[in-house]
């Protein structure tokens, strides 16, 4: 087996094969010769590939000037589609991306026609969100913002990026819904806020608004497991296994905080095929975050700690909620640790033509992985109420 090139040497060779130590092979961009400089490049990390999350499409939306200041001079949206727009271009259905996630486990749990978004009746969109892997992340943008120099990204950064791509690759200017989990909640709601004329309805999932301060100390421990390995090296590891012992921590305090005390009582990981909790955590926590790397998660936990669609109307939370014009159902997990009820509650009473529709499940925040089908099942039910509502 190849020795495994570190990133730093790639700057002194043109291209090359290395192999990571899962043994998938990476493939590195051209390094240009020996510029001396400490840019980081490109890496093709085998995860977030066509062969692990495809069918996308990676579609540029040119320079995006971000809120705080920085700049993607190009960015690329991975967009999955499904179904057909139809004349009048009325049935786009939006759905943007949570942590860690990518559009294929949204298309694979939410998608097709046993589901309310039944791509036989919508044109269905699915935008990556910018950082996690497929759109233009950390890991992928190479050069002088590459890995831990990546430009801070908000959730209103990702939903302007959406609109431009929606309005100018695809033509759309109304959506029929917008629906998204946790950090697609986020978006969800920022859409509804920001552009209240064109999201005719809106479904947040497991997310809120704004966020909490007992969620941002959350988020901030997740990036500390993260951060504080040593492999991670200010973010200029070479491959994510160099940090993987802060994978790993990172993958427990979500199986804490993701699932629910229930869930553990109840023996849930024991219906999902593992005979104990060491089990479920050595054999699908660790091992699902593992792949990723760790300066897109940082991205992502950033953007999600700071989800505020009331940096729209100066702070003031009620405005910024009562501009929404859409059809809303705010549909929390009933024992979601994080995005609670309650949290959810205290916003949709500020949402004019709203209603409350908690999901019961007891897999607390990641039964938007789809492990409880009833819960799901839930959500469908809601989801075409909601989509036969008038405009
Ligand atoms: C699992 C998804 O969680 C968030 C915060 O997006």
């Amino acid at each position: 087996m190849a020795t495994p090139y570190t990133r730093r040497n790639f700057l002194k060779t043109s291209s090359v094969m290395a192999v990571s130590a899962a043994g998938g092979l990476l493939t590195v961009g051209c390094g240009g010769g020996d510029s001396g400089s400490d840019e980081l490049l490109p890496l093709v990390n085998p995860y977030y590939t066509q062969a692990v999350h495809g069918p996308y499409e990676r579609i540029s939306i040119g320079r995006l000037e971000l809120a705080e200041g920085g700049v993607l001079p190009n960015c690329e949206l991975a967009v999955a589609t499904f179904g057909t727009l139809n004349a009048d271009k009325s049935n786009a259905i939006l759905i943007p991306t949570w942590y860690s996630g990518t559009s294929k486990i949204m298309e694979q749990v939410y998608v097709g026609p046993d589901h309310a978004l039944d791509p036989s009746k919508y044109f269905i969109v699915i935008v990556n969100q910018i950082g996690n892997g497929l759109s233009t992340s950390p890991h992928n943008i190479g050069g002088a913002l590459g890995g831990p120099n990546f430009p801070k990204v908000r959730i209103s950064d990702d939903v302007r990026a959406q609109h431009r791509l929606l309005t100018e690759h695809f033509g759309i200017r109304s959506l029929a819904l917008v629906v998204g989990g946790s950090m697609g909640a986020q978006q969800t709601y920022e859409w509804a806020v920001r552009y209240p004329d064109m999201v005719k309805r809106a479904a947040p999932l497991a997310g809120t608004a704004c966020n909490t301060e007992h969620d941002f100390l959350f988020t901030k421990t997740l990036k500390d497991a993260l951060s504080s390995d040593p492999g991670f090296d200010a973010g200029r590891y070479d491959l994510p296994e160099d940090v993987a012992a802060g994978l790993g921590r990172h993958a427990k305090m979500w199986t804490v905080m993701g699932w629910s005390t229930e869930f553990f009582r109840l023996n849930r990981h024991r219906a999902l095929g593992f005979d104990s909790l060491r089990a479920f955590v050595d054999g699908f926590m660790i091992p699902y975050f593992a792949p990723m790397d760790p300066n897109n998660l940082l991205a992502m936990a950033w953007k999600w700690q700071r989800g505020d669609v009331s940096l729209l109307t100066g702070g003031d939370k009620a405005a910024a909620l009562g501009r929404i014009k859409a059809k809303v159902f705010v549909m929390p997990f009933s024992t979601d640790m994080f995005f609670p009820p309650s949290d959810c509650l205290a916003e949709q009473v500020l949402i004019p033509n709203s209603a409350f529709r908690p999901i019961t499940t007891v897999d607390g925040h990641l039964g938007l992985f789809g492990t409880d089908a009833d819960a799901i099942a839930q959500v469908d039910l809601n989801l075409r109420e909601l989509l036969a509502l008038p405009a």
